[in-house]
């Protein structure tokens, strides 16, 4: 159970093991009793109980309170999506844990359990261990890369509990607070980032139920120690690279106030002077004028791209002409960051910084824009900068969804509601995103009854699963996007009125790519990076007339298409990205039927998106040189990848090598 007590903290290198919360000879059949009777509503408060099972009744009660399913049996899992951004976000923290781990795990050849790695926020990353387990895992409980484990969503277990009491703990079966766990033992310890405070991690180590080890508990301490410790040899090295650049960059800008930042946003250092030491003391509390930041450079590691930290230089004391990247920008402009959405656009940034604003408020927000805007991006945000920044975020594409399961979808349901459906029922959106923020991407294509439904949780907070009458609370903020004109559909009679003046009590547009032009360099550099780190890619140039071409393009598809063309382009780069790599639709000039060089290629290829596609697969297999690590980096099956060399007449064999498997 969790090491909760004070004392424990204050002396943890002394007494570890004579915390009676770590003692091994655990009461099972008690607990389970407990347990049992806890969730049967039979606890006499009157009863007398050891400190240990008061400990275990307020954990649970917390849990119940925070609206944990007991009945959970299988854990939340994110998106692919999310859980690639995630990996990416921990990249560091996986490369330096995993060998570690596996170092280890060879040593545990003999016992059945599974070495686990989550980051922050309780997020499986990693799992090593015995191949049985480890499915039998994953059928019974959903333990498995990308599931999610922070107490508020899994309740009372080893990685949710080492991440909130920031502590080792040890969760042995019927401690777990969710029936679907309590097959499990765990032992899982935190692992800190180089200020000793912030929790980097959690490394925990489960087994089932009876093949608990004793010596579990010290040996994820261990592991979490050694992690740590080579975590902090790393950030030094990042720490001395960035002091580095921040020297650089004052000697290369020597009127400006500028900060240096780490990996992790902390001020590492400052210009000398007042003003700057006044905003460095302020940074971590938020305390300083956003708009105070003219740009900010990424210094980046020259191996792998990974951001090691930022220098931001501050917009007062202007000399004129200075700028940060001279591929970015024709003037020198304020860059505004918001999350991952960048832009120099002063329209743009005056809405940012509205939407930063309303942040804190716990108001419905609707963003409208074109496809491929950055909506989501925003919406993301804009749920990070909130209060509610610890709860879940969840986002659903409403026009994703069959009018037929949208309110189960939405609502849950309860036990029988309808054939095929979960036996023991579900909880939906409303319910999992709890006190977070749900994300209703392309609100604008839901169906008029579940329209009317969303009125009135939105009205009233109420709702109800399908197939029950027991009226439940919606806690979450609701942000809505859609690229459709909601007005227009409200003027013919296909968005209800009183719905959409709901949703937009706050409402912000994105302005499309082509009518912030000024975007178009920072965001071409944005992916140029990002692209170079997810597919491990060299440093390239962009060749002026490539350059050029991309500027000009009037980018319908918006920053989306950006990224697939900037992708694309650098796959099939062997060295500077020249317009040969850009596909004909970027190339055409303004009033051009024929894309220049690529009449021949345009005959044969029916759409620009086939073009794009065949280009993009044609660089992985370049890259990869193997077609199940091309689907793999795709995250597509193989047998998906297959189809599509078949569809756009590719031969694999001209790419890969050997077998090409
Ligand atoms: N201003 C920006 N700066 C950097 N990247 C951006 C920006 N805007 C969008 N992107 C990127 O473009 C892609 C599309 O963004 P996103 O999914 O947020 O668009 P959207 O407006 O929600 O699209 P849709 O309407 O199709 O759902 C993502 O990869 C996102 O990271």
């Amino acid at each position: 159970m969790r090491l909760q007590v004070s004392s424990f903290a204050t002396k943890a290198n002394q007494m570890p093991l004579q915390n009676p919360y770590i003692g091994f000879d655990k009461d099972v059949r008690g607990v389970k009793s407990l347990w049992e009777r806890f969730n049967a509503g039979l606890i006499d408060t009157s009863e007398r109980r050891n400190t240990y099972q008061q400990l275990l009744l307020s954990e649970w009660q917390r849990c119940t309170a925070l609206g944990v399913d007991v009945a959970m049996t299988v854990a939340r899992r994110l998106s692919d999506d999310e859980f690639r951004q995630r990996t990416r976000a921990n990249q560091l923290l996986l490369e330096t844990s995993v060998p570690i781990i596996k170092d280890v795990g060879r040593f545990l050849d003999e016992v059945p359990g599974l070495m686990i790695l989550t980051e922050h926020t309780g997020c499986v990353l990693h799992i090593t261990g015995d191949p049985k387990v480890s499915d039998r895992a994953a059928a019974r409980s959903g333990i498995v890369e990308g599931s999610t484990w922070d107490e508020t969503s899994a309740g009372t277990n080893g990685m949710g509990t080492a991440l909130s009491t920031r502590q080792p703990v040890h969760v042995y079966a019927s401690e777990h607070f969710c029936e679907g766990w309590q097959s499990w033992t765990c032992a899982a310890a935190p692992i800190f980032d180089v200020d000793g405070r912030s929790v980097l991690g959690i490394i925990d180590f489960t087994t089932p139920e009876t093949d608990f080890r004793d010596q579990a508990l010290a040996l994820t301490v261990s592991l979490a120690n050694s992690i740590q410790a080579r975590m902090t040899l790393h950030r030094e090295l990042e720490r001395s690279r960035v002091v580095n650049a921040f020297t650089e960059a004052a000697r290369q800008y020597p009127n400006d106030d500028m900060l240096a930042l780490d990996h992790a946003g902390r001020v590492v250092m400052h210009s000398p002077n007042e003003r700057c030491r006044h905003i460095a003391q302020n940074w971590a509390a938020g305390g300083f004028d956003g708009a105070a930041v003219r740009e900010t450079i990424d210094v980046t590691a020259p191996d792998s791209g990974t951001r090691m930290g930022t220098i931001v230089l501050l917009s007062s004391r202007p000399t004129g002409n200075e700028r940060a990247f001279d591929s970015v920008s024709s003037s020198p402009s304020l860059v505004k960051r918001f999350g991952d959405f960048l832009t120099c656009d002063p329209d743009t940034v005056r809405m940012l910084n509205e939407l930063q604003r309303v942040a804190a408020a716990d108001v419905s927000v609707l963003i409208t824009g074109e496809t491929g805007t950055g909506k989501e991006l925003l919406a993301r945000h804009l749920h990070a900068c909130s209060p509610r920044r610890a709860e879940p975020y969840l986002a659903i594409n409403c026009g994703a969804i069959s009018a037929e399961l949208l309110e189960s979808t939405f609502f849950g349901y309860v036990r029988g509601a309808f054939s095929g459906a979960d036996p023991r029922g579900r909880a939906g959106y409303f319910e999992s995103a709890r006190g977070g923020t749900l994300f209703l991407d392309e609100v604008g294509e839901l169906p008029p009854a579940m329209q009317a439904s969303l009125l009135r949780v939105l009205e009233d907070g109420s709702y109800q699963r399908v197939g029950s009458s027991e009226t439940l609370r919606a806690r979450c903020r609701i942000v809505a996007a859609t690229h459709r004109n909601l007005e227009q559909l409200v003027a013919q009679r296909q968005f209800r009125e009183d719905l959409y003046f709901r949703l937009k009590v706050i409402h912000k547009s994105v302005k499309p790519l082509r009518e912030r032009r000024s975007d178009v360099p920072l965001i071409v550099e944005q992916f140029v990076v990002a692209m170079r780190r997810k597919h491990g890619l060299p440093a390239a140039e962009i060749t002026q007339e490539a350059y050029a071409a991309l500027t000009r393009y009037r980018w319908p598809g918006n920053a989306r298409e950006v990224r697939n063309v900037v992708e694309a382009a650098m796959l099939c780069s062997e060295g500077p990205i020249d317009v040969d790599c850009l596909p004909p639709e970027v190339l055409k000039q303004p009033g051009d039927s024929n894309a220049r060089g690529h009449e021949s290629e345009l005959a044969t290829v029916p759409s620009a998106g086939r073009d794009y596609e065949r280009q993009l697969i044609v660089g992985m297999l370049r890259k990869y040189r193997k077609v199940n690590h091309a689907a793999r980096a795709m995250g597509i099956a193989r047998s998906t990848l297959y189809r599509k060399f078949t569809e756009l007449e590719i031969d694999p064999a001209q790419f890969t090598t050997g077998s090409g498997e």
